[in-house]
Order: structure tokens, then sequence, then C-alpha cells
């Protein structure tokens, strides 16, 4: 082989590799049927097409990559697959996609294990089925169906049978699940809050054990579920259960982190919404009595002058508060930024995190989209000084000046995680230190510190004598730590 014809091949390889980073689905399929041996080839920067699309998050073309066959195993110089990329980049969809192979695969790839990347009570085990929320005739035939699964609350803790004797939830937490026929009283009660969760997602339709007839089009519905929410006493309720060792939990924090990943998923649902229920029995525009509409979705106002019902208002609906929480590294990479709360155990430290706020009277660089103005409106309009919702880069850098005096520059967003106590969704960053002296607010925060990675490794792997420890595996904070000690510096 010549020179030249080396060139030639290596210019084509380097063509494919830039269509690929770009995003180029069309001119990535071309140069595959015209040389399909491209498909795995590394270029200069010992990358694959299919870590630089997983890298810029094109998700088309790893899709395209993956159909072709290509291997999805091979590894850059810093030891990373494809998946490994769109892990660290936060691209969720193409790790996921990535990572969805049968077992024997999933041991190859290096750090593949699903349930490390999503978070507890992320999973979506029921399907919401939102638009079957408007659907009386249907919602009522699902309450009375059979095969219905209702999940009983008492003062926000789903009742819950343990194998351990004494009671104690021990990590085997299981939701009592109950049928129409035990519940439908309850069902009468005015107090009674109902909300339909959705109905279980099938993996294997001929695995049915569905008592209930098939549809007209002889199609047999998956069973619902819904959660009930009573004022009957906690003592007559536990009655009902025929299960042993069924309790209340009473420290939702501890105790609601027993449940494996699907029922805690539910869990999340449905203790979120009873919770706006608890906290939102009266309209906030106008303060009259509300009722429950849309399967437990929805509360509206009996007051027909209300504001509240002309159009669309979030006061209606169950509210989610956002809050940002940080991994913080020290310029140097090697060290990270936790602090601890008074009420933390002993020896814990966190990640900063903070609440979202609404409003932001800062100067802004980035564009704002706007709502349409006259243009004979002065300037003041187009670039406008109002209140808008802070972003979550400007949450994380506020909250982690406010608590610690530790500014920050670049931040990435990584994973998130609903956080039922009682509705956050906590988004997970991580983000870098532009300044290093640390000053707290002893409002919010008791010590922050500069951990080196070794010390946190050794909290991570309970490795001999950890200087401090961290929250537990089901946290976003645990995660993120994680995350950090898994990932590469050289990205
Ligand atoms: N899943 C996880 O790994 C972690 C979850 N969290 C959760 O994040 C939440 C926020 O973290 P913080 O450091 O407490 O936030 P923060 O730093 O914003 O301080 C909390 C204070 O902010 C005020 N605040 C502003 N907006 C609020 C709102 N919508 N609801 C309640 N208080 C509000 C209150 O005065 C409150 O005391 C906590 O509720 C906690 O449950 C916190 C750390 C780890
Ligand atoms: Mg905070
Ligand atoms: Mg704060
Ligand atoms: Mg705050
Ligand atoms: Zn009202």
């Amino acid at each position: 082989m010549t020179s030249l014809q080396l060139s030639a091949e290596e210019e084509m390889v380097e063509r494919f590799l830039d269509a690929a980073a770009r995003g180029d689905l069309p001119q990535v399929s071309t140069l595959l049927s015209q040389v399909p041996s491209l498909l795995n080839q590394m270029g200069y920067s010992g990358w694959t097409a299919l870590m630089l699309a997983a890298r810029n998050g094109h998700y088309d073309v790893v899709k395209t990559l993956v159909s072709h066959g290509c291997d999805k195993f091979s590894v850059n110089s810093s030891s990373q697959t494809a998946f490994d990329i769109a892990k660290f980049w936060g691209h969720r969809h193409i790790s996921n996609l990535l990572g969805r192979t049968d077992d024997g695969c999933q041991r190859i790839l290096p750090g593949s294990d699903l349930s490390q990347q999503e978070n507890y009570f992320s999973r979506e085990t029921l399907d919401r089925l939102s638009g079957k929320r408007t659907d009386k005739v249907w919602l009522e035939a699902k309450q009375s169906d059979p095969d219905t699964v209702y999940l009983l609350f008492s003062n926000l803790s789903p009742m819950v049978s343990s194998s351990q004797e004494d009671g104690s939830t021990g990590g085997d937490t299981k939701l009592c699940r109950f049928r129409y026929d035990a519940v439908k009283d309850l069902l009468q009660k005015p107090a009674t809050v109902l909300v339909f969760l959705g109905v279980e997602r099938r993996k294997n339709p001929s695995s049915t054990t569905s008592s209930s007839p098939p549809t007209e089009e002889g199609v047999q519905e998956p069973p619902a579920w819904f959660a009930i929410s009573t004022d009957e006493d906690a003592a007559e309720l536990l009655k009902r259960c025929r299960e042993k060792n069924c309790s209340f939990p009473k420290t939702p924090n501890r105790d609601l982190l027993k449940f494996n990943e699907d029922e805690a998923g539910v869990v999340a649902q449905a203790r979120s919404v009873l919770a706006w229920h608890s906290r939102y029995s009266f309209c906030p525009t106008c303060g009259s009595s509300t009722k429950l509409e849309e399967g437990g979705y929805k509360r509206s106002c009996l007051n027909a002058d209300c504001r509240s019902l002309q159009g669309v208002h979030n006061t209606c609906y169950p509210r989610v508060d956002p809050v940002v929480i940080m991994l913080v590294i020290h310029p140097d990479g090697n060290q990270c930024l936790l602090g601890r709360k008074k009420m933390f155990p002993a020896g814990m430290f966190s990640c900063l995190a903070g609440f979202i706020e609404p409003g932001n009277t800062h100067t802004r660089t980035h564009t704002h989209t706007l709502c349409v103005v006259n243009v004979t409106h002065s300037r003041d309009l187009l670039c406008p000084r109002v209140p808008a919702g802070e972003t979550v880069e400007e949450a994380v850098r506020r909250e982690v000046e406010e608590e610690s005096g530790v500014k920050v520059g670049p931040v990435q967003y990584v994973s998130c995680q609903p956080w039922p106590m009682p509705s956050n969704l906590m988004i997970g960053c991580l983000a870098v230190a532009i300044s290093t002296d640390i000053r707290v607010d002893e409002n919010e925060i008791e010590e922050a510190r500069w951990f080196p990675r070794q010390q946190v490794i050794d909290s991570l792997f309970r490795g001999a004598r950890p200087a401090f420890t961290i929250p537990p595996r089901q946290t976003i904070a645990h995660q993120l730590i994680r995350h950090w000690i898994g990932m590469n510096s050289n990205l």
C-alpha cells in the first residue's frame, strides 16, 4: 500500500468520524454503505464514531451505528467505552440505549450496572396513562376491577410488611397490596383521597394471571394501581391486612429507602401527590374549598367566580420543587467539597444542595425567550429585569457561594432524582470551583471541607477507618460522589 493510498483511507475515516461527531446521520449512513469497514475505525484521537456520537449526544447516529452491529465495547486511550462517555456527559438516553443489553453482555461493559445510573425513586414501574385521568367511566370501572391494586397510606406513609420479626425494617420492606373488596368502604368516605397511579407495564403479555375478562377487542388490560389516603385510624387500617409484620413507617427519610427499586418509584409518585393534597385542601387563589378531579391529579376550586377556573393554573396541579444538588470539584481535580448540616448523623458529609428560586435580578448574558411585546415598547422590555426563574447553573453557583463562600465556574448536569419528602426534584450536577477559600454560612451548614479523592474512595467503599461517612446509596448525593470517583479526569 502506498503512502498516498493510506492517507486517502485515513481521510475517509476522519470524514466518517467528523460526520458522527456532528450528528450528520445522512453522511454517516452514506459513508457506511460505501465502506462498511469504517464502522469500528478509530481516528487520530483514538475514538470511534460511536464514542464521538455518544460524546455529543447524537442519539440517532448512535442508534444507527448500533443497528449496524458496531463494537460497543471498544475503549479509547482512557479505557472508556461509548457508554462511559455518554454517562459522563449526562446523555442518559444514549447510555440507556448502550447499556440495554442482555445480561451476558452487561458484565462486559465497565460500570454498566444499570441500577447505578438510575437513581432510587426514579423507576417508572407503572405506565401512568395520564390520558385516562379524565375518563371517568374507565376510572370507575377500574376501581371495582378485581385485579386492581390499592396501596393504603396513613399520614403520608404507605402500609408495608417487613421480613424483620420486630417490625423494624431491615431492607426487605414490601408494599401491602389490597383488592377492591378490602377497601371499598374506604372509597365511600368523604375524607378519602384516591389517586390513580397507572397500570402495570407488561413485560411478558402471555404470562398474565389476570382474572378480569378481555376487553371488546379481546385484549386483556393490565391491572391498574391506586393509592388511598384515609383518615381512618392507623391501627384499624392495619387490621385489614392479612400479612405479618405490617406497619406504617414513622420516619420517612429512613424508612422510605428500604423498598426495591420498582416499589420505590411507585411510592415516590404516590407520596408526592398525596402530600400535595394534604397541603392544598383549600384553593390557593381564593381560599374556598376544592374538589378532586382527574384521577387525583387535579383540585378545582368550588367557588364559581374564582380566577383559578379561568384558563390553566398551576395551583390546580400537584407541585414539584426543583432543587440543585452538586458535587463541587476543586480546581486541582483531586478534591471535592462536601458539607454537613447540624441535623446530619455525626461524621456524615454530603453534597451541597438548595432550592431553585424564582426571580433572579442578576444581569443575564444569555438570550431570553420572551412573550411577544409591542415593538414600540422601550428596549428595557426586550432586555428585561423582570423576574424569571433561575437556571440550574445559576442556582448551583448561588447556593455553593451562599453556603460555602466558594465560587463556581462550569456546571454540568449528571442525573436527577424525584425526592418525595415531600415533593422535590433533585437535579444532580458536577461543578468546578474557581476559588477555594471556605467561609460557611452557619445558618445552613455546620462545616464544609475539601476532601481528597483517596479519603472519598475510603468512605465510598468503606475502607479501613474512613475519615467521614457519606449518605446511603439511595441518595443522589451518594451517586454524584460515586460518579466523580468513577470518572476519568481527562475526558
Ligand atoms: N436526595 C439527596 O441526596 C438530598 C436531598 N436533599 C433535599 O434537598 C432539599 C433542599 O436542600 P436545602 O439545603 O435544605 O435547601 P436550601 O439550601 O435552599 O435551604 C433550605 C431553606 O431554604 C428556604 N426555602 C426556599 N425555598 C424553599 C422551598 N421550596 N421549600 C422549603 N424551603 C425553602 C427555607 O428557609 C429552607 O430552610 C432538602 O429538602 C432535602 O430534603 C438535600 C441533600 C441531599
Ligand atoms: Mg442547602
Ligand atoms: Mg442554601
Ligand atoms: Mg436556598
Ligand atoms: Zn378559588
